[in-house]
């Protein structure tokens, strides 16, 4: 039974601070068209740490993020944070979290050091949480500059530090490095970094594998609104191997593997195919078996980049869409 009280204590029983079972979103498209934004979508998010919510433009993240956050109502499936059921029981738990889904508002002829006093006395924070937040976004020193002279990198790290305010246990961010040049996206990554070996629980919304392989501790992989893989970076890694298998007809040996219990995906090119395997000798022999002869056969050691973009390369092309008028 949950432990939950109005103080927000964690549900000992999920340990996770962000769980989402089935949840579907649709929109009604103007052509009254049923677009399928999130389908079926199990997130579950440990404590500690920065979990990455990876996925290709129109998979589905801001749509869940707005979701959990009580900006948009799902259309089914159950949500929790903190353990605690949301929308319902989000008055008791949004203190607790921080959250960078659009541009904040800030004031461009106020400082920095200004804008975050304002916001900090409007929810009755002391003033000392505001210069922690400086430090911690890495902005001592800039704070007195005016907002409207702040570069988009530093206007990202402002908005962090916004967030800090409320000393969050769970900071959500919405790809807080688009836009950014290289320096500014390491400025953030190295935010993030930070905040999350003080203990805060990250979500890290991304399209970009590179950097965010960089911070991750786990991570979640979405395409076209789905669970793809999730687990820690490591085991998604691990997860990525696979064996290139070079045949002169990939279709019939996938459908040979594939009823021999193997996990087989389309090759990078017309005449192979990726076979997830710790038994290569094994693909061999039934390929040979059913004479289907390998021209080749090798380890695909990849990074996680490559993993998603293999992963997610079937669901770039659009969006679910049923009924309405075509
Ligand atoms: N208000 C809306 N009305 C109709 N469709 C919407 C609406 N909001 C989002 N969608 C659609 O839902 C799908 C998921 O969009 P979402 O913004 O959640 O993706 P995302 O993964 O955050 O993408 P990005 O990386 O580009 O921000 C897209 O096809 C998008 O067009």
């Amino acid at each position: 039974m949950s432990t939950t009280s109005d103080l927000g204590v964690v549900d000992t029983r999920h340990d996770l601070i962000i769980e989402t079972t089935a949840l579907r979103k649709e929109f009604r498209t103007r052509k009254g068209q049923t677009r399928v934004a999130v389908q079926g979508l199990d997130l579950a998010v440990p404590a500690g740490g920065v979990h990455g919510f990876l996925g290709p433009n129109g998979s589905g993240k801001t749509t869940t993020i707005r979701m959990l956050l009580g900006l948009a109502a799902a259309t089914s499936g159950t949500m929790r944070l903190f353990g605690r059921p949301v929308p319902d029981e989000l008055p008791a738990v949004i203190g607790r979290v921080g959250a960078v889904v659009e541009s904040p508002k800030f004031s461009p002829n106020l400082t920095a050091r200004q804008n975050l006093l304002l916001l900090s006395r409007s929810i009755g924070g002391p003033d000392a949480r505001v210069d922690e937040a400086i430090e911690t976004v890495g902005l001592t020193g800039r704070d007195g500059d005016r907002f409207r002279a702040y570069s988009l990198g530093m206007k990202q790290r402002l908005a962090i530090a916004a967030t800090l305010l409320k000393d969050p246990a769970l900071l959500i961010l919405d790809e807080p490095t688009n836009g950014l040049d290289p320096a500014g996206i390491r400025e953030i990554r190295d935010t993030i970094r930070d905040l999350g070996e003080r203990g805060v629980t990250v979500l890290l919304s991304s399209h970009i594998l590179a950097e965010v392989q960089q911070v991750c501790t786990s991570a979640t992989i979405i395409g076209n609104g789905r669970l793809l893989a999730s687990g820690t970076v490591a085991d998604l890694l691990a997860g990525g191997s696979a064996y290139r298998v070079d045949v002169a007809s990939p279709g019939e040996a996938r459908r040979l593997l594939d009823a021999a219990g193997h996990t087989t995906r389309p090759g990078p090119d017309e005449h192979s195919l990726l076979v997830d395997t710790e038994a290569p000798a094994e693909v061999t022999r039934l390929l040979g078996e059913a004479g289907i002869w390998l021209a080749g056969l090798s380890a695909q050691r990849q990074d996680l980049e490559s993993y998603f973009l293999e992963l997610t390369a079937d669901d770039t092309l659009g969006q679910a869409t049923t009924g309405g008028a075509a």
